[in-house]
C-alpha cells in the first residue's frame, strides 16, 4: 500500500514559481486540515476556498495561509440571478472560484488529496509539476513516443517533423492519483479494495481529436487561454446528475482547445487520494451520466466549431447552441444546461471584463 509522503520538516518553498500569478481553488464541505501537509508547497500561494453546502458552517483554514472564502450566500450576492448556473451540493461549485480569480493560472485540488511519494520516497510537489507542464509547450498534432520531449533527458524521436517541434501553448495540466483512483461507481462497487499503486513517470499530450475523462481533483489550467470554458455544469442539488461536473468541462475544453490549437496534458503530478466516496451514493448521482454519455461522446466527437469562433467565449456560446439543438432531445436537462452555459459566460464576462478597448491609444 502506497502511503502519503511525510512533509514535516520540509521548509516552505523559498522560490515559489508564479507565486503572484496563480490561485489555488478548493471546493469544500469539510475542514481544511489537509493543507497542513501541503504547507511547504502551497503556503506561499493565494487560496480561493469555495464552501459548499450549509453557509453557516465555519470552515477552519490552517494558520499562515492567505485566502478568500466564498459560501453560497456570497455566490448569490456576487452573481445575483446568474448564481443559478453555479451548482450547489456538488464539487462542481469549484468553478465559481475560477470565475472570481484574477490570476493567469489556477490549480484546483480536493480536500481529501494529500502529498504523494514518488518511487524514491520523495514528497511530490504537485503544484510545481503542474506549473512545469503549463509553461512547457504541448504536442497535440503528432505523438512523441518518448512522451514529453521538453523534459530534461528526453527529446523528439527520429521521424518527428521538425516543423512541429515548436509545439503549441498548453492550456490544461491533468494530474493523477495514487491510492483511491477516480473510478465510476460501478467499477468502485466491483473493485472496492482496488488501489492505484502504480506511479508512471510520464507526462503526455492528449492528441488533437481525442477526448478524455477529465478529473477535477488534481487539475491546473491557464485561465487566460481556456478559463471561460472551465464551467463544471449543473450538478448536485435539484439536478438529475452528479459527478459529471469535471467530465462535462473536460469534453468542452478539449473540443475548444483542439479548435484553438491549444494543448492538454495528462500524467505527472500524482497526489495521494485518501477518501473513497460512497459507491452507492455515487451510483445514484452518476447513473444517468453513464447512460447519457453513450450519446454525449459522439456529440462531442462530431462538434465542428466555426472559423469565426476565435475566442473561448465565442466557441463556448457556439457549443451551447449545439448542446441545446442536439442533446436536448436526449433529456430536457440539456436544454437547461445549454442555457446555464450562456449564463456562465455572461457571469464570467461581467466579473472578468475584457481589457478595455483602447480608442486612439486611450483606454
Ligand atoms: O457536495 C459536495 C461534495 C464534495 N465537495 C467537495 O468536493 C471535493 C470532492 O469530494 P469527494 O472527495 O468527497 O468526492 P470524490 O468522489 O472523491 O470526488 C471526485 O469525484 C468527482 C465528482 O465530482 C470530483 O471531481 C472528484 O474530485 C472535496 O473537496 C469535497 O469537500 C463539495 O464541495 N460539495
Ligand atoms: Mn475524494
Amino acid at each position: 500500500m502506497v502511503d502519503p509522503a511525510n512533509t514535516v520538516g520540509i521548509p516552505v518553498n523559498p522560490t515559489p514559481l508564479l507565486k503572484d500569478e496563480l490561485d489555488i481553488v478548493i471546493p469544500t464541505i469539510r475542514n481544511l486540515d489537509f493543507l497542513e501537509m501541503w504547507r511547504p508547497f502551497l503556503q506561499p500561494y493565494h487560496l480561493i476556498i469555495v464552501q459548499d453546502g450549509d453557509p453557516t458552517k465555519k470552515i477552519h483554514v490552517p494558520e499562515g495561509y492567505d485566502y478568500e472564502l466564498y459560501n453560497r450566500n456570497d455566490v448569490n450576492r456576487i452573481l445575483g440571478p446568474k448564481a443559478s448556473c453555479i451548482s450547489f451540493k456538488d464539487s462542481a461549485c469549484r468553478c465559481f472560484g475560477y470565475m472570481v480569480s484574477k490570476k493567469k493560472y489556477v490549480f484546483t485540488i480536493d480536500d481529501d488529496c494529500f502529498v504523494a511519494k514518488d518511487p524514491s520516497g520523495k514528497a511530490v510537489n504537485a503544484l510545481e509539476q503542474h506549473i512545469k507542464n503549463l509553461l512547457c509547450p504541448s504536442t497535440p498534432l503528432f505523438f512523441n513516443t518518448l512522451y514529453d520531449p521538453y523534459r530534461e533527458g528526453a527529446d523528439f524521436v527520429r521521424g518527428y517533423p521538425f516543423s512541429l517541434r515548436e509545439g503549441v501553448s498548453t492550456a490544461v495540466s491533468h494530474g493523477l492519483w495514487l491510492n483511491i483512483p477516480d473510478y465510476d461507481a460501478p467499477t468502485q462497487l466491483v473493485k472496492p479494495k482496488e488501489r492505484n499503486t502504480r506511479y508512471v513517470d510520464a507526462v503526455m499530450t492528449i492528441p488533437k481529436g481525442t477526448l478524455f475523462p477529465m478529473c477535477g481533483m488534481n487539475l491546473a489550467f491557464d485561465r487566460d487561454l481556456i478559463g471561460p470554458a472551465m464551467y463544471f455544469g449543473l450538478m448536485g442539488d435539484g439536478q438529475p446528475i452528479g459527478r459529471y461536473d469535471d467530465m462535462w468541462a473536460g469534453w468542452c475544453i478539449k473540443v475548444i482547445c483542439d479548435h484553438l490549437g491549444l494543448g492538454v496534458k495528462t500524467g505527472l503530478p500524482y497526489i495521494y487520494h485518501s477518501k473513497a466516496s460512497n459507491p452507492f451514493v455515487n451510483l445514484k448521482k452518476e447513473y444517468k451520466g453513464i447512460f447519457w454519455q453513450e450519446d454525449i461522446i459522439p456529440f462531442f466527437q462530431n462538434v465542428k466549431l466555426s472559423k469565426e469562433a476565435t475566442s473561448v467565449q465565442q466557441c463556448y456560446i457556439e457549443l451551447s447552441k449545439m448542446v441545446k439543438e442536439k442533446l436536448s432531445p436526449l433529456d430536457p436537462y440539456f436544454d437547461k444546461l445549454a442555457d446555464a452555459m450562456v449564463t456562465w459566460i455572461e457571469a464570467w464576462d461581467e466579473l472578468n471584463p475584457p481589457a478595455a478597448a483602447t480608442v486612439n491609444g486611450k483606454a
